[in-house]
């Protein structure tokens, strides 16, 4: 569904330039659900508004559910939009009307790109837990509501793809729960691929597949141990205290030439700067801060 590789977006603005992503890889397959977590300015947000069409990459490849997303034209842009991806923010704000219905909401883009259908509208709505609500205007209704009514409206386009950033960011415990079940739902019901961006851990925690972004590359990924435990069984079995290693097994991501990310903490404690030295054992492959000459001489 997603295939990127090299990606590379640079933000230039005056005489600075930012390099967000600096030659990303990531595969996602269709019908996966998967999350990004990344700190803060390690590129997540930049990744997804390039794969929801929102942003352009400045180079490297990028194909999503067979359109290349580096030389798409404009019109085929707004069709890619329209058609294959639908997009949750953490702030409704940006596409939410607060005097229309909650189904007025969901159905204002399907009206807008001349496809309303009422009986979708309202089983979408009714799909998110909102189906007493769907006339209550949108400020009538809670944070955690209005989520959900942004989550329906995302949908409204029929999606192959479901990108979320943050989808949980202001929400309390038992929202995002919910929040998660409805694209869990979504995703094994409707079969659409799903990428959450979340700094939370335990949400994380909630999918297959995590891959960790630092500095703008995949520098990590971290793999359910046994993909047939449900999220039921890893609720009662006490998951929610555990996080993200408790369910699954971390991998540092070596790109096709070899390339991998050392994390800073282990560079440090062993004092290799600026260069390392790497040995192969026949069994393991060692790095160690740089041997001296005099020492491989002794
Ligand atoms: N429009 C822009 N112009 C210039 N620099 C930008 C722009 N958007 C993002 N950046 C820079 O690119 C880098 C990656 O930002 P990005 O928002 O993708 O990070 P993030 O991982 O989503 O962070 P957060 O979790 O805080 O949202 C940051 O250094 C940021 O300052």
């Amino acid at each position: 569904m997603i295939y990127c590789e090299g990606l590379v977006k640079i933000f230039k603005s005056d005489d600075i330039e930012v390099v967000a992503l600096q030659g990303l890889n990531l595969t996602v397959n269709q019908g996966e659900m998967m999350a990004i977590i990344g700190n803060s300015g390690s590129g997540k947000s930049t990744l997804l508004n390039m794969l929801g069409g929102l942003d352009r990459p400045s180079a490297g490849q990028v194909n999503v559910g067979g359109w290349d997303l580096l030389k798409i034209r404009d019109d085929q842009l707004v069709e890619y939009k329209r058609n294959t991806v639908g997009f949750v923010w953490q702030n409704n704000g940006r596409n939410l009307l607060p005097y229309l219905s909650a189904l007025e909401n969901v159905e204002m883009p399907m009206l807008l790109s001349g496809k309303l259908d009422r009986a979708y509208a309202k089983q979408l709505l009714e799909w998110v837990g909102l189906k007493d609500r769907m006339h209550s205007k949108l400020h009538q209704l809670s944070g955690g509501e209005q989520q959900r009514v942004a989550i329906a409206i995302s949908l409204s386009n029929r999606p192959k793809l479901l990108l979320a950033d943050e989808p949980t960011g202001s929400v309390d415990t038992a929202t995002s729960d919910q929040i998660m079940n409805i694209f869990r739902n979504v995703n094994r019901e409707l079969g659409i691929t799903v990428v959450i961006v979340t700094h939370d851990l335990t949400l994380a925690g909630k999918v297959d597949r995590v891959v960790a972004i630092r500095d703008g590359l995949t520098s990590t990924e971290f793999l359910k141990r046994n993909p047939n435990l449900d999220l039921a069984t890893m609720e009662n079995g006490g998951f929610h205290q555990g996080g993200l290693q408790e369910v699954h097994e971390a991998f540092v991501v070596v790109d096709r030439v070899g390339r991998l990310q050392v994390p800073k903490e282990y560079l440090e404690a062993v004092g290799i700067q600026g260069r390392a030295s790497m040995e192969f054992d026949g069994d393991k492959i060692v790095i160690t801060a740089p041997k001296s000459l005099e020492e491989e001489n002794a």
